[in-house]
């Protein structure tokens, strides 16, 4: 009997590997190093990190070099790891590479088919990508409409700052609850007070995709979709994330009819593309996910056959409350356990400010110019900290190649962003945080076309950039600037002080000191998640 078990096991096992070895050869990757040890069925699954793919990614590229491809199960995924590599991807050849996997975990309630991220390079990503920009309006004029935006939420964090006087505090609450309000006010048109339950609602919600979505263990569901039969509990996190979010989209959907027209958001310039009121009105189903397709849409008076409904619509905004909250909360917050363990950092910051803000009045977006060092400590801090490590996984839309190395349409890819920006050949001491690397001798900020700001890509590149880019940049110098303008951060402990190395963050104490009295009061951070690594994937 065990013998006839094994046997059985055996001859699985025979079949996994031709079946698998046969895929990685007919994929045409061959001129591409392959990680090893292989094994059948899991392919390089098993060597991966949960946690921290993108490490592992990164010392797999100084052994096969820039350019390599592991198996995972029977997937054959491409890792590019260098800027020569990256850049021909995703700016040389950009539309070759704009495309998206299809994956178990984004084809689950549609997501491939609605939203910006996960869908695939499609007329109507480009479309959606089109007018969500346009309605954040991030250029010229448009950017007095995020500082606009930004103000009331900047005051309220400064005082809830202050008022925590001898009281422990969270500061990756504070600043969560006005990043997030930023988001709802852009993309919902609304701004909720701070008795309101929605922010939590939200970081409920974007922790269980976050979780969900990662490079992580929750990768398994994409390449063994059986799991979910035995109630994986990755699966089981992201239908609670899928539900929460249906139900309070649903609620804040039914609350904007009553709104004020005047105020415009992302989630009304869209609605305005559906056809008509009639379709409007069949919303109950639209919410719940069934697709009322709309194939002419108005966009500068001409139509495109593009399939929008309000289940995109709710889509495109889990993208951006997700992608738009948690990634500048946490590089806000990283910023702050900077601060505390490069207190010379902090001090030049705030005599920048003072020489040119002064502190009657809070910095506004016509300042960025005024202050180098800001702006340096802020390229530095995306760097170090390169919290979106692997980016969104690409996909290859064509037959293709990277310096020289061939690529059959249909291939994922990943962008390594943390390897590119610790690589130590471009960065000397990758691990140091050092504003100078972005400022010339006489303290000037180094053109955009200088190596150093080229070879930075926290956004990543070309035609699937970050939308929030220039949001993000935006909102993260307001309120950088605000913060240091009013509060010098201090640690409690220095003996206890948590990492600051970005491979191994964790939390502790501090101290915040207010500039107008430097009376010292307590803070208290979150021990568990302020410092957890992002990953969009
Ligand atoms: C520090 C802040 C941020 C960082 C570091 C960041 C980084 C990234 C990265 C690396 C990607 C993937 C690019 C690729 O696929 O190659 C991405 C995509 C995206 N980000 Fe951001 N992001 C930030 C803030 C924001 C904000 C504020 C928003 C919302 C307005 C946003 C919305 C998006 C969207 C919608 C995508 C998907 C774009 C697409 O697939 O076409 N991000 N972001």
């Amino acid at each position: 009997m065990v013998l006839e078990v094994l046997l059985g096991l055996l001859i699985i096992f025979l079949l996994a590997y031709l079946i698998t070895r046969k895929t990685a050869k007919t994929h045409g990757l061959h001129t591409i190093p392959m990680v090893s040890p292989w094994i059948p069925f899991f392919g390089n699954a098993h060597l991966l990190h949960n946690a921290k793919t993108h490490i592992v990614l990164t010392k797999w590229a100084k052994k096969y070099g820039s350019i390599f491809r592991m198996q995972l199960f029977k997937e054959d995924i491409v890792v590019l790891n260098d800027f020569a590599s990256i850049y021909e991807a995703l700016v040389v050849k950009g539309r070759d590479f704009a495309g998206r996997p299809p994956m178990y975990r984004t084809e689950i309630a549609q997501r491939n088919r609605h939203s910006v991220v996960w869908q695939t390079y499609t007329d109507k990503l480009v479309f959606l990508r089109k007018e969500v920009l346009r309605s954040l309006r991030m250029y010229g004029t448009g950017l007095e409409n995020l500082e606009h935006k930004c103000r009331p939420d900047i005051e309220l964090m400064l005082k809830r700052f202050s008022e925590a006087k001898g009281q422990p505090i969270d500061p990756w609450n504070i600043i969560y609850d006005a990043v997030c309000n930023v988001m709802l006010s852009f993309t919902l048109g609304t701004r909720p007070d701070l008795t309101s339950t929605s922010v939590q609602y939200i970081k409920h919600i974007n922790a269980l995709f976050n979780d969900t979505f990662g490079a992580g263990r929750a990768l398994r569901l994409d390449f063994l979709p059986f799991l979910h039969l035995l109630r994986d509990d990755c699966h089981c996190r992201h239908q609670e994330a899928l539900k929460l979010r249906d139900a309070f989209w649903e609620e804040e959907f039914a609350k904007l009819k009553f709104q004020d027209d005047s105020r415009d958001c992302v989630v009304k310039h869209l609605l305005s593309f559906l056809e008509d009121d009639k379709e409007k009105k069949t919303e109950p189903n639209g919410i719940n996910g069934t697709s009322i397709s709309s194939s002419f849409l108005k966009s500068g008076g001409s139509k495109h056959d593009v399939d929008l409904s309000l289940t995109t619509i709710k889509e495109v905004f889990t993208n951006l409350i997700l992608a738009g909250t948690d990634t500048t909360a946490t590089a806000l917050t990283c910023l702050l356990l900077l601060f505390v363990h490069h207190p010379h950092i902090q001090i030049s910051l705030w005599e920048e400010i003072s020489a040119t803000i002064g502190n009657e009045r809070l910095p506004c977006l016509a300042d960025r110019e005024k202050l180098p060092y800001m702006e340096a400590t802020l390229l530095e801090l995306l760097r170090y900290i390169s919290h979106v490590p692997l980016a969104v996984p690409h996909y290859t839309m064509c037959d293709t190649s990277v310096l020289g190395k061939r690529l059959p349409a249909n291939t994922t890819v990943y962008i390594n962003l943390w390897s590119l920006h610790h690589d130590e050949s471009v960065w000397p001491n990758p691990w140091t945080f050092n504003p100078s690397r972005f400022l010339d001798s006489n303290g000037k900020l180094l053109p955009s076309s200088h190596e150093n700001r080229r070879r930075l890509m926290p956004f990543g590149a070309g035609r699937r950039v970050c939308l929030g880019e220039t949001l993000a940049k935006n909102r993260l110098f307001l309120f950088a600037t605000s913060l240091v303008q009013n509060f010098f951060f201090q640690a409690e402990d220095e003996k206890n002080l948590p990492e600051v190395d970005p491979q191994a963050y964790e939390m502790g104490l501090f101290y915040i000191q207010n500039h107008s009295d430097y009376k010292q009061f307590i803070g208290k951070v979150n021990e568990n998640v302020l410092f957890k690594l992002y990953l969009i994937q």
